[in-house]
């Protein structure tokens, strides 16, 4: 028996077109995003990997994107679930700042500490920074949970619960399994599947919108390590430009 999951992380947002650090911005997809989307769908149905059910973020850019995908895919009826779990890392104070001059104001090495280190996350976000999502009503439930800023020790922590509450007993079921998320969401769960180092997974960057499908064994471990995008050449090239975001 194997299991199907397939990522996708959201389309290219308005926010990645202007090179704006994002986090939990609720912003939209820009067309080139859509289009993305849409082709993304089109890859599941034209290799006949079809999800059964669908777990999101509770933010647009990867909720449209799920529904353009899988209406592209002709699975638009699937059921839906979403968490704040699988949202895009609290970027803290970095939130609506430029990539390119964040790098060029604090150099290299604390840009890429900020961005792409396991452990030290950016300063936290005040509640009453217009980027803030404080009182924003779908997270009042969170309390003490709301993040201010986090590193991607923060996203492992707060996604592996619902993996293991949600989407294992999905994939447990027999369902294929489509999470739309985020870079850095879709990050801790790639680390958590590939077992990827803490410093290793520095040099793992997802693209927008190219289906990731992994085959998991009977321990959930992947048959294939790193999964097998349906178009791995245009994903490699894509992940080599998210890498280099800011220069
Ligand atoms: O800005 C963000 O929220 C993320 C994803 O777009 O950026 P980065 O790839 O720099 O972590």
């Amino acid at each position: 028996m194997s299991y199907t999951l397939i990522l996708l992380r959201h389309g290219e947002s308005e926010w990645n077109a202007k090179n704006l650090f994002t986090g939990w911005v609720d912003v939209a997809l820009s067309d080139k995003g859509r289009t993305e989307a849409v082709r993304g769908g089109e890859q599941l149905r034209e290799a006949g990997v079809l999800p059964d059910v669908v777990h999101t973020s509770l933010q647009r850019r990867a909720i449209n994107t799920a529904a353009l995908a899988l209406d592209a895919a002709d699975r638009h009826w699937i059921p839906v679930r979403r968490s704040w779990r699988l949202n895009e890392r609290h970027y803290g104070a970095l939130q609506g700042k430029d990539k390119k001059a964040t790098l060029a104001e604090f150099g290299e090495e604390q840009f890429m500490l900020w961005r792409r280190s396991y452990d030290v996350p950016p300063p936290p976000l005040a509640d009453d920074d217009e980027w803030s999502q404080v009182g924003d009503p779908r997270y009042a439930g969170l309390g003490e949970e709301m993040p201010r800023s986090e590193c991607l020790k923060d996203v492992v922590a707060r996604f592996l619960p619902y993996w293991e509450s949600s989407i294992v007993p999905d994939l447990r079921a027999g369902h294929t399994v489509l999470v739309a998320a985020h870079g850095n969401s879709l990050r801790a769960l790639v680390k958590h599947l590939d077992s990827i180092s803490d410093d290793d997974i520095a040099g793992l960057n997802i693209p927008t919108g190219m289906p990731l499908v992994y085959r998991l064994d009977e321990s959930l471990a992947p048959t294939v390590p790193g999964g097998e995008y349906l178009d791995p050449e245009a994903a490699a090239a894509a992940a080599a430009a998210v890498a280099n975001q800011g220069r």
